[in-house]
């Protein structure tokens, strides 16, 4: 019986004062556990019997405890906090820091006086510098939920690496599985979440309650097409417009591997969260509406493929398999499939993808026709090669850099009563490790890794490309947004407001003149900014400057820019990780141009 049933059962009996002190009790291990969870969750805040008096007094309903504790630990704070500042005595350092932090938490940051503070810091990592290697274990200089002095090193910044050993061969028993990430893009309604959803019919990945259900509601309202899209189109909004809004995540194994499908919307509206998508994967599915007209509204001017496909390559998905579905609409033409075919290999082609990198399958997703298995139509006898399955499944996995400091990026974060901060995220670079300590950036924030989960289940560490979720101790006052980093403590990743850019101009109107405003994308943070100078136009072929100190930027050109963004963020040089070092750079809603960032100022 757990200690919250015994207390209300004796509080039925009217025996309240039977518990006096912890001293004189006995605790179950469900109650040990309970208590146990309350202390590491507030961790140094209270003791164990200010906790247990708090269990008490709220008769063991844990959420009260917490509001309660919650409360407490704000008042205690507040009166700390009083007493410190009477005491302060004013320094330079670290206010200096805070001073960024609140300037880029109010959003108040005038440029001139953000680029002042960045000056003015000088060059190391001071309360986090560590023995060994930081992501290998904790720090014992740092504490946890202290924010360090980040100081900038801009030479350190535009320099190579250390490579980094890491001991992770002494865990045998861990059994890394290979994982594959896998975005799924297309112009809007060419089937990406069907495909996915029916994927998950078949392989089992939902449940079949979950199944029946959306048939039956998108038979009421009218919408049955949609009943295998409504496994990853689960909010309202999705399913009464009919398009996925958000990255829908689904993992699917296959003999081989743990296939993670990022289905990406393919409105033009939500071209960001598409490329949130396309920064997480390592191959990418081109899924195109092979039925009359439809694949050239999707592939001329204003449709999205196009644009994807271009956005999928600048952003380093070097290999592309091409869907062409709703192949029954056609009677699976095979003329349909070849003329589609060759169109999209004289784009793919002049946009960089080699031949070699380009496979197409023809594929009907609401039929489930070549997915799981060979189809055996007598209509697709002409198609010779594998079904989708099979093909992913022979794809190698690609060869990633774990010798790198750590580098996590933050797709996500909630807070989970009882359990603390859980950060949801790919590891780009390097080995998290349980147990360990980290930095948040660009926050500066020192947290302990308290628990690493892949697909739900605990694991010690996670390499890079594997997507997790990591819990962290928690810091109730840092707000975490998307696009920060988790990062090793003694090689922090380098943040900056300026920064130079090669970029790609693409599909402009007009062309970009200096002071443009823009936003820019750097993985999957949004940063608003400007372009401060465009110092020179490059030769597409060769590199080569061609003409320096240019008035603007034309349709198709390449140029060398300097960008400033209006807060500070998390960046590499596209030479040091190449996924913290690619830019995409978008005006009034539309993607207009793509590059790698060559120089941190
Ligand atoms: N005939 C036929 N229709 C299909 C097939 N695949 C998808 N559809 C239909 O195409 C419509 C759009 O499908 P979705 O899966 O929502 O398309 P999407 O690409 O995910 O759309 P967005 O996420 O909004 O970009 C639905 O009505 C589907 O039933 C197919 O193989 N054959």
């Amino acid at each position: 019986m757990s200690r919250n049933t015994k207390m209300k059962q004796i509080a039925a009996e009217g025996l309240d004062d039977h518990y006096h002190s912890e001293d004189d009790e006995q605790f179950n291990s469900e109650d040990e556990e309970i208590i146990e969870d309350i202390i590491i969750h507030y961790k140094n805040h209270f003791t164990k019997k200010e906790v247990v008096r708090t269990l008490d007094k709220y008769n063991w309903v844990e959420d009260d405890v917490y509001d309660a504790l919650d409360d407490l630990k704000k008042k205690r704070e507040q009166k700390q906090n009083k007493a410190a500042e009477e005491k302060k005595q004013p320094t330079g350092g670290n206010n200096l820091v805070k001073k960024q932090q609140n300037q880029n938490q109010q959003g108040k940051s005038n440029n001139d006086q953000a680029m002042q503070l960045t000056k003015q810091a000088s060059s190391t990592v001071t309360a986090a510098s560590t023995s060994g290697a930081a992501t290998t274990g904790p720090s014992d200089k740092s504490k946890t939920g202290e924010y360090i002095k980040i100081e900038r090193d801009v030479v350190k910044f535009n320099s190579a690496y250390p490579s980094i050993e890491y001991d992770i061969e002494a865990d045998k028993k861990e059994d890394h599985v290979k994982n594959m990430n896998l975005v799924i893009v297309g112009h809007v309604d060419a089937g990406k979440s069907t495909l996915v959803g029916h994927l998950c019919h078949l392989k089992k990945v939902i449940d079949q309650k979950l199944a029946h259900k959306n048939e039956k509601e998108s038979r009421n309202l009218g919408k049955e097409s949609f009943k295998f899209a409504w496994v990853n189109d689960e909010f309202e909004a999705e399913r009464q417009r009919g398009i996925t809004i958000d990255i829908g995540y689904k993992v699917i194994q296959t003999k081989n591997k743990n296939i993670t499908f990022l289905d990406a919307p393919g409105h033009k509206d939500f071209v960001p969260n598409m490329i949130q998508g396309v920064t997480q994967a390592d191959y990418a599915l081109l899924v195109i509406e092979g039925s009359m007209q439809a694949f050239e509204r999707g592939f001329e001017f204003g449709g999205q493929t196009k644009e994807h496909a271009f956005l999928v390559k600048q952003l380093g998905v070097q290999r592309l398999i091409i869907l062409i579905n709703k192949m029954d609409s056609v009677n699976w033409d095979r003329n349909r499939f070849e003329y589609i075919k060759l169109e999209l290999t004289r784009f793919l082609t002049s946009i960089g993808y080699t031949e070699d990198n380009l496979i197409f399958v023809p594929i009907s997703a609401f039929y489930a026709e070549n997915i799981v298995e060979k189809s055996k139509l007598p209509e697709v006898s002409w198609y010779e090669g594998k079904c989708l399955m099979d093909l992913l499944d022979t794809l190698p996995v690609p060869t990633r850099p774990v010798n790198t400091p750590l580098r996590l990026n933050i797709y996500n974060s909630y807070y989970q009563k009882n359990k603390g901060l859980i950060i949801q995220g790919k590891v780009e670079g390097g080995v998290i490790f349980e147990k360990s300590k980290a930095l948040i950036m660009p926050q500066g924030l020192i947290v302990q890794v308290k628990e690493i989960s892949r697909e739900n289940v605990k694991v010690k560490y996670a390499k890079v490309g594997e997507n997790v979720d990591v819990h962290i101790v928690h810091k109730e006052d840092c707000e975490i947004r998307s696009g920060d980093v988790l990062c090793s403590i003694e090689h922090p990743i380098p943040i900056s407001r300026v920064f130079e850019v090669e970029l790609s101009a693409f599909e402009l109107n007009y062309p970009i003149l200096k002071g443009a405003q823009i936003v820019m994308y750097i993985n999957t943070a949004k940063c608003p900014g400007y372009i401060k100078k465009i110092t020179a136009i490059l030769d597409k072929a060769n590199g080569q400057i061609i003409k320096k100190n240019p008035k603007c930027i034309r349709n198709n050109e390449c140029a060398i820019v300097e960008v400033c963004i209006e807060k500070e963020n998390c960046m590499e040089l596209f030479s040091n990780f190449k996924s913290f070092g690619r830019v995409v750079l978008r005006e009034k809603m539309n993607t207009i141009g793509v590059g790698s960032i060559t120089k941190i100022m």
